[in-house]
């Protein structure tokens, strides 16, 4: 029946397209040439209507990968406009749809348009009502028609139930080529991933369902826009930058990860479901679960366990590589450094320790941390609060290209999508997050298994005001005090009141204070213990 009606519903939203920009009766014939359409501009809206139709239809016969349109009439004078359509691997549209562009810019009457497209439909097994999805990404020159030309294209874009326009400006046309091309690899890397999946892992996957918190910034905008294509997961964006809150108040990552509780936004419908958190400018990610409607408290997966569970996944593929029982040479000898801060939980550092891994310190900031991870042939970095990427050597990147044994090659083609789908320069929420979600179902984990990799120690940070934080000379990556003289010794005598205790001090280097950390094995160990360490700090330093 949802089916019947879905048919009926798409028949109708064609039909209103067409009547919207109907064809004039004596109008010229329209050709699809090298360039597209191309007429004079304020005459070509029902062309540019019926060729967004043509553009969210083959975003659908691919599968959901963007397709591009762009209104253009290049070096032609400026009363001219046009329309062409970028396909999805960034080149021209395959040349075998130009008889149905034609077809459909030059039906006479809406109703004409609704059968070609039906018919074309049926010949291509495009089914039509389903449950698709598609994407278009659309642009136009600076010519005055452009922006009237622009309305007509969503409004055939619209006409396909389930395809998304996403304006992305004026634009030269290379450019949205480019567009369309990185955006479609970025999905078939994930898809990539996702389809490297071990046929009996993932089935058991808790659920699909992820729900995003942007913070009200720019990542949750750009997940909206994006989410239709990554199939297989039913993302849910909160705080998305609409105008629904301000920005990174009382949610976001920052917020999430410090204050350990349910951001605005998430109500008690999302109790136990997975959820990922953004900062503002979304390149910090965190992962938490509410654990009940009565309770403000969240689980938190910070930037450690993210980085715990992308190097248990490395790590699994070169064992996969390098045969782990068989006591030869290794195949594929690979350096893998794990690079962490001193604010990296305990208990982190101690699981990474514990598989035998190589764990580097570096002062806070990913200036430090990224360039140490350069010196690695897989070299991955993330500050407990969410920034944090993975880096592989070209030379390394080049020997994976050449592994081609069965189970040797399936390891090294997700370690080659990897490389391609997180973001290299910088640490990214959104490429992030979605190669935590790959990796999430090759291992057919929940969010408990992830949790369950080990339990964070108690922690407290604090902040104090002195007279001059920059008094504070640490040295050790920042985990000793090395002037005021005296203060690490006082330091040290706290921590050894304590079972698990840790504490270190720093000066900020983007606020005014000091910050103090501390872990111990409960809450109110930790707290008393940067308490008592805040109150010697500004004792020497007031
Ligand atoms: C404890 C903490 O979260 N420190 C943050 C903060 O640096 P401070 O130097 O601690 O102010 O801002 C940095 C830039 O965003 C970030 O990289 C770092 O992790
Ligand atoms: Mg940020």
């Amino acid at each position: 029946m949802a089916e019947i009606a879905r048919g009926g519903e798409q028949r109708g939203a064609l039909l209103a397209a067409a009547a919207l920009f109907p064809r004039p009766p004596d109008g010229a014939r329209f050709s699809y040439g090298t360039a597209g359409f191309r007429a004079e501009g304020v005459t070509m809206g029902p062309a540019v209507c019926r060729a967004g139709v043509v553009a969210a239809l083959r975003s659908v016969k691919l599968g959901g990968a963007a397709v591009g349109l762009v209104i253009t009439a290049s070096h032609n004078p400026v009363r001219d406009n046009g329309v062409k359509i970028v396909d999805a691997d960034g080149g021209m549209l395959s040349q075998d749809w130009e008889p149905f562009a034609d077809a459909l810019a030059n039906a006479p009457t809406p109703d004409d348009l609704l059968q070609i497209v039906l018919q074309f439909a049926k010949d291509e097994e495009i089914k039509l009502g389903g449950s698709h999805s598609a994407q278009v990404l659309l642009a136009r020159d600076t010519r005055p028609t452009g922006e009237y030309l622009l309305d007509a294209a969503v409004k055939g874009v619209n006409a396909m139930i389930g395809a998304v326009a996403v304006d992305m400006g004026i634009l030269t046309t290379p450019q949205l080529h480019w567009m369309v091309r990185s955006s479609s690899e970025f999905t078939s890397l994930l898809l990539c991933l996702l389809e490297l999946v071990p046929k009996d892992k993932g089935a058991d996957v808790m659920n699909n369902r992820l729900i995003v918190d942007g913070a009200n910034g720019i990542g949750g905008l750009k997940l909206e826009e994006i989410k239709a294509k990554i199939s297989g997961l039913d993302i849910h964006v909160r705080n998305s930058g609409k105008g629904e809150g301000i920005l990174n108040e009382s949610c976001g990552a920052d917020f999430v990860q410090k204050e350990k509780v349910v951001p605005l936004g998430f109500g008690p419908e999302d109790v136990g479901f997975r959820c990922a958190s953004f900062d503002g400018d979304a390149d910090r990610l965190v992962y938490f679960r509410i654990v009940s409607s009565s309770d403000n408290r969240i689980d938190l997966i910070d930037g450690d366990k993210i980085l715990s569970l992308f190097v248990l996944f490395i790590r699994e593929q070169l064992d996969i590589i390098n045969g782990k029982d068989n006591k030869g040479n290794e195949v594929l000898p690979t350096c893998f450094g794990v690079v962490q801060t001193a604010y990296a939980n305990g208990a982190s550092t101690d699981f990474l320790k514990n598989l035998g891994l190589e764990v580097v310190f570096t002062p806070t900031g990913v200036k430090y941390l990224h360039k140490e991870a350069l010196k690695y042939d897989i070299g991955i970095y993330f500050e407990a609060n969410g920034h944090g990427t993975v880096l592989f050597s070209d030379h390394f990147v080049s020997q994976l290209e050449s592994l081609t044994s069965f189970l040797q090659h399936q390891a090294a083609m997700r370690l080659l999508a990897t490389s391609r789908l997180i973001n290299q320069a910088v640490g990214d929420a959104l490429s992030g997050m979605l190669l935590v979600e790959a990796v999430l179902q090759y291992k057919g984990w929940s969010f408990q298994n992830w949790c369950d990799l080990y339990t964070d120690l108690p922690s407290r940070q604090l902040k104090v005001k002195v007279q001059d934080r920059n008094a504070i000379v640490t040295t050790d990556a920042e985990r000793r005090v090395c002037q005021p003289s005296g203060l690490q010794e006082l330091i040290d005598g706290e921590i050894s009141n304590y079972s698990h205790g840790r504490c270190f001090v720093r000066p900020s280097g983007t606020e005014d204070v000091v910050r103090v950390y501390a872990e111990a094995s409960s809450e109110e160990a930790a707290d008393s213990l940067a308490k008592r360490v805040a109150q010697h700090v500004e004792r020497i330093l007031g």
